[in-house]
């Protein structure tokens, strides 16, 4: 289902290659069964490993000097944030390598207002769906800000941007408008986008929902990072539900030219034909593994390694520091990539 790329304004070019486009899978960073819940130790050390994948120092052993940039009170914290003006004059710089774009899911934020509401359908004219796209909103930029707060006290200079209020919108789904030029401004200027899913503006339905892995296609369509990683809740692609006690974990997927993909690791289901067997939680609006996967393929089709692996391990490390190949025997994770 490779979609075309949006016709839009040409955008500025990049400045230089985009490092690593990064999936926070809402199904990691959140818990996915109860409304509007942050795992809040899966998302801190989902930030923890992108501030070390993005170190620019060797690792000699002493502490580097984090500075936290999330200056602003948090809930039940009685005293005010410290902000150490004089050791911030005293830094050179911060010391690390930003050319990261940060894209999240929503998980238990948005897909509990969406799909009760049926904005992912469309239907503007219905007070139901207004309201279920205001509400939807509201829930996906609220955990935006929570994820733009924890990755600034990692010292990661994020800044949150929708892709509704930057006009991106939709026809019969597929993505029409998406001008980038406000995040490529913001990597020129060193900053870290952090995109979401959103609700935005369909010209046919009026309004759907844009999954953070249809966004993540389009900016690696666009901006052709080294690679693209997509952290979510479970190790990778499994050949049939991860429930499954007999799930098998698929570790190398290759994408052919005409975007039909085949098994390559493990070498038993090499040939299998039957495809993935996937199942979608009954209030996911974008479809959940099935969207990943076909996204996935089209970012592989264009030369750029995808690794799809479990948020807080050693393997999602190694993914996001692109420490990750082929040969990789003891990397737990599938990954996809062209044939070529
Ligand atoms: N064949 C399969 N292989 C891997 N995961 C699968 C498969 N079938 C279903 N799943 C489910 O897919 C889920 C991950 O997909 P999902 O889209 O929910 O992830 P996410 O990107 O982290 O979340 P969100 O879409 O909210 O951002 C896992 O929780 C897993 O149980
Ligand atoms: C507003 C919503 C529900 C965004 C969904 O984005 P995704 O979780 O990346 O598929």
């Amino acid at each position: 289902m490779a979609e075309e790329a949006a016709q839009e304004q040409p955008s500025p070019t990049a400045p230089r290659p985009v490092r690593c486009i990064v999936k926070l899978g809402g199904a990691a960073i959140t818990n996915k069964g109860e409304l509007e819940s942050i795992n809040e130790e899966s998302l801190r050390s989902a930030c923890a490993q992108l501030r070390q994948a993005m170190s620019e120092s060797d690792g000699d052993g002493s502490p580097e000097k984090v500075l936290g940039m999330d200056w602003s009170k948090r809930q039940g914290d009685p005293a005010d944030p410290a902000v150490d003006a004089e050791l911030i004059a005293g830094m050179a710089g911060l010391g690390i390598d930003t050319n990261f774009i940060v894209v999240h899911g929503a998980g238990s934020f948005g897909h509990f207002q969406a799909s009760r509401s049926g904005v992912h359908k469309g239907g503007l004219c219905s007070t139901l769906v207004k309201a279920g796209f205001v509400a939807t909103r509201i829930s996906v930029t609220s955990l935006n800000q929570e994820i733009v707060r924890a990755l600034a006290r990692e010292g990661i200079p994020s800044v949150g941007m929708s892709p509704f209020a930057c006009g991106w919108s939709t026809k019969q789904r597929k993505l029409a408008s998406s001008n980038a030029s406000q995040i490529i401004q913001s990597l020129h200027a060193g900053f870290v986008p952090v995109l979401h899913g959103d609700a935005v503006l369909d010209e046919l339905l009026d309004c759907t929902i844009l999954s953070g892995d249809v966004i993540i296609r389009h900016l690696a369509q666009l901006l052709s990072p080294k690679y693209v990683v997509f952290l979510t809740d479970v190790h990778g692609v499994y050949d049939r539900p991860p429930t499954d006690p007999n799930a098998v974990l698929l570790r190398e997927i290759e994408v052919n030219d005409n975007g039909s993909w085949s098994i390559v690791k493990p070498g038993l289901l090499q040939g299998n034909n039957k495809g993935v067997e996937i199942s979608v939680a009954a209030h996911d609006t974008t479809g959940g593994m099935e969207t990943k996967i076909l996204e996935a393929a089209v970012i592989a089709r264009l030369g750029i390694d995808v690794y799809i692996t479990k948020a807080g391990t050693e393997h999602s490390l190694r993914a996001l520091k692109g420490d990750v190949s082929t040969d990789s025997e003891d990397w737990l994770g599938t990954i996809i990539r062209s044939s070529k």
